[in-house]
């Protein structure tokens, strides 16, 4: 049992470790949490529901996770591939195809839920 729970420990901190070299290494993925931060604060700001909160941590969940598969596909690429070859940079080009549709879907729901809360907002404000 002791030593199932420190291979469970060990592996928590490995994971642990490879979010923050994603996050060191990639810009992309600070500006991917500082969205999220962003989301939060505009999410308490304005109240939303609890199926709203839900749709927009999966949101954030979907992204970041693309984000570090996208950081790990570059690495491996790089390296079993340092030179120019067609391959590599498709499965690069692939990756970071995952990482757009997961930031523009969360665009596009981020956009249906805080829209109407803008406009409330606005029509409140601004007459
Ligand atoms: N070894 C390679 N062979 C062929 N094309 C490559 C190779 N490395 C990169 N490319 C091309 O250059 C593009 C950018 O590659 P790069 O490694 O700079 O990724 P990036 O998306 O800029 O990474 P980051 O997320 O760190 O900004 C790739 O999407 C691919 O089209």
């Amino acid at each position: 049992m002791r030593t199932y729970l420190k291979k469970r420990y060990t592996s928590f901190k490995y994971a642990f470790k490879g979010l923050h070299a994603a996050l060191r290494s990639e810009p992309h993925m600070r500006l991917h949490v500082l969205s999220a931060v962003g989301v939060v604060a505009a999410g308490f700001a304005f109240g939303v529901s609890l199926t709203e909160w839900c749709l927009l941590i999966g949101c954030i969940g979907l992204v970041v996770t693309a984000e570090v598969f996208n950081t790990a596909i570059e690495t491996v690429v790089n390296l079993v591939s340092p030179t120019y070859r067609p391959l590599a940079g498709k499965a690069k080009d692939l990756a970071a195809g995952a990482v757009l549709v997961a930031a523009a879907t969360a665009a596009l729901i981020g956009t249906i839920i805080f829209l109407p809360y803008l406009l409330a907002f606005a029509k409140i404000y601004f007459g």
